[in-house]
This record gives structure tokens, sequence and C-alpha cells, in this order.
């Protein structure tokens, strides 16, 4: 098996109207490893994440996760390895109930039915989420289908966890919970997001994105202060990073 858990090899992709989005994407993960992946809208992050979960193929070039290149072929195995939570938690949530969802994956991989409700427990708990178990998900308020498309990923046991945007919708004491999940999870975590002080807290690594390609590639706390850099980036200091120090949180 190869050291590297995900690699990505000049990875290029328009959409099928003709819109380019990947314009050779290269880069590799280490297991354990947590990396920010951050940009302007419309840099490629979404488009990038989709195809590391197989949910798009590449116009050309490699990805690989665990001993797997992902192709139609090798979905199965792919999911059992990295699982994605979309930007959109309606775009996951789709049972009748909170268990129901979070118990549809290990269901699929064939789990018995105990170790799927260990699962399903373990998952929603992790997540502070126990109490919406038998919630319909369409009823959920922003956060808690978060959370709950968060156990629903978990409950599969991916080594790999990406997440798109995930403290988008939340309040300020929601963000702070997932940041301390988000810190607690042992997997390898490909992060996507705007919230730049969460990438700092999250991730020790970012990637930067730009028109398609890695534009950066380095810790965080560096990269994320290079003013160069962030504005052609279209990004901007976290908070925790901005030159007044009576300006920062803390
Ligand atoms: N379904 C689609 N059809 C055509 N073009 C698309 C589609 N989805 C995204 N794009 C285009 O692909 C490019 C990359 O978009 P992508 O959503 O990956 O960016 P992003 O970095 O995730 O942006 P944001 O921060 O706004 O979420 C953009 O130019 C976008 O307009």
């Amino acid at each position: 098996m190869s050291h590297h858990l995900v690699s990505v090899t000049d990875l290029r992709f328009s959409y099928p109207d003709g819109t380019p989005a990947l314009d050779g994407v290269t880069f590799t993960l280490h297991h354990g490893e947590s990396v920010g992946l951050v940009g302007g809208n419309g840099a490629g992050k979404s488009t990038l994440l989709l195809h590391l979960a197989g949910v798009l193929r590449a116009t050309s070039g490699a990805v690989r996760v665990g001993d797997w290149p992902v192709t139609p072929g090798t979905l199965r195995e792919v999911r059992r390895s990295l699982g994605l939570v979309f930007q959109d938690p309606d775009d996951q949530l789709f049972m009748p109930t909170v268990e129901d969802d979070v118990a549809f994956g290990p269901r699929q991989l064939g789990l018995p039915e105990p170790e799927v409700e260990a699962r399903v427990v373990d998952a929603l708990g992790r997540v502070g989420a126990a109490h919406l178990r038998r919630r319909p998900p369409h009823r959920l308020s922003g956060g808690e289908k978060r959370a709950a498309a968060i156990a629903a990923v978990l409950a599969m046991g991916p080594s790999v966890l990406v997440l798109d945007e995930p403290s988008s919708n939340l309040d300020p004491a929601a963000r702070r919970a997932l940041i301390g999940q988000l810190r607690a999870f042992e997997h390898t975590k490909i992060v996507a997001s705007h919230d730049l002080d969460l990438v700092l807290d999250v991730c020790r690594r970012v990637l930067v994105l730009s028109g398609g390609r890695v534009i950066a590639d380095g810790p965080s706390d560096e990269l994320l202060a290079d003013d160069a850099l962030l504005a052609s980036a279209r990004l901007e200091r976290p908070l925790r990073l901005q030159a007044c120090p009576r300006c920062r949180p803390g």
C-alpha cells in the first residue's frame, strides 16, 4: 500500500456546459493529516471534493484513496474509506428519521443490526445529536441538519473525512462545538471553508485554490498570514492572525 492515503495527480475537469473548474490539481495527504481547502467563490473547492468522493469523474488526471483509484468500478471501496459531508445537508438526508439516515450507510455495508445500532449511537453522540435520533431530518434546523449529516458519514467508519463548508449556517455556539468535534475526530480530514478561523483551529496545513489550481500548499499559520497570497486568492486574514493584537479574540 502507498504511504499516501489520498493522492490527486494533475486533475482536470470542466463541467458539461464547458465551464472549466479544475486546471491541473496535484497534492497528497498522509494518514492523520488535517488539511484546509481555501479559495474564493468559484475557485473549485466543491468540484475537487466531489472528485475525491467519486461523484464527479475527472476529464483527465487521477485520484487515489488508500489502495483504490477512484473510478466507477471502485466506488463501494472508496466510500468505505472516504466520507464526504456535502455543502447542503439536504443533499444527504432523505430518510424519515435521523436514525434511519445514520443507519443507512452501515446497513448498506451489510453490517449486523447490533453493530448498526452501536454505530448510530456512537456517531450521534460524537456530534452531540443523540436527542435528534427520532426526528424527521426535514424538520431540523440548519445546524441540527449539519450534525445529522456528519453523523451519517461518521457511521460509515471512513478513514478520511471530507467536509464542504461545515460551519455555514451555524450559530456561534454551534460553530464552536463543531470546531471542538473536528479537532477530536481522529480521522484524516479535508475541510473546505471560507471560515479561515475554523481552518486555522482544525488544520495545520492548507491548500490555497485559485482558478482551479493549487497556488500554495503549506502550514496554515504561515499561508493564512501571507497578505499577497491571500489577496491573489480573494481571501483575507483570519481574525486570529490580524495584525492588531487587541482585535484578536481571546
Ligand atoms: N453544475 C455546474 N455546471 C457548470 N459549472 C459549474 C457547476 N458547478 C460549479 N460550476 C463552476 O465551476 C467552477 C468551480 O465551482 P466550485 O463550486 O467548485 O467552486 P467553490 O470553490 O466551491 O466555490 P464557492 O466558494 O462559491 O462554493 C465555477 O466557475 C462554477 O461556476
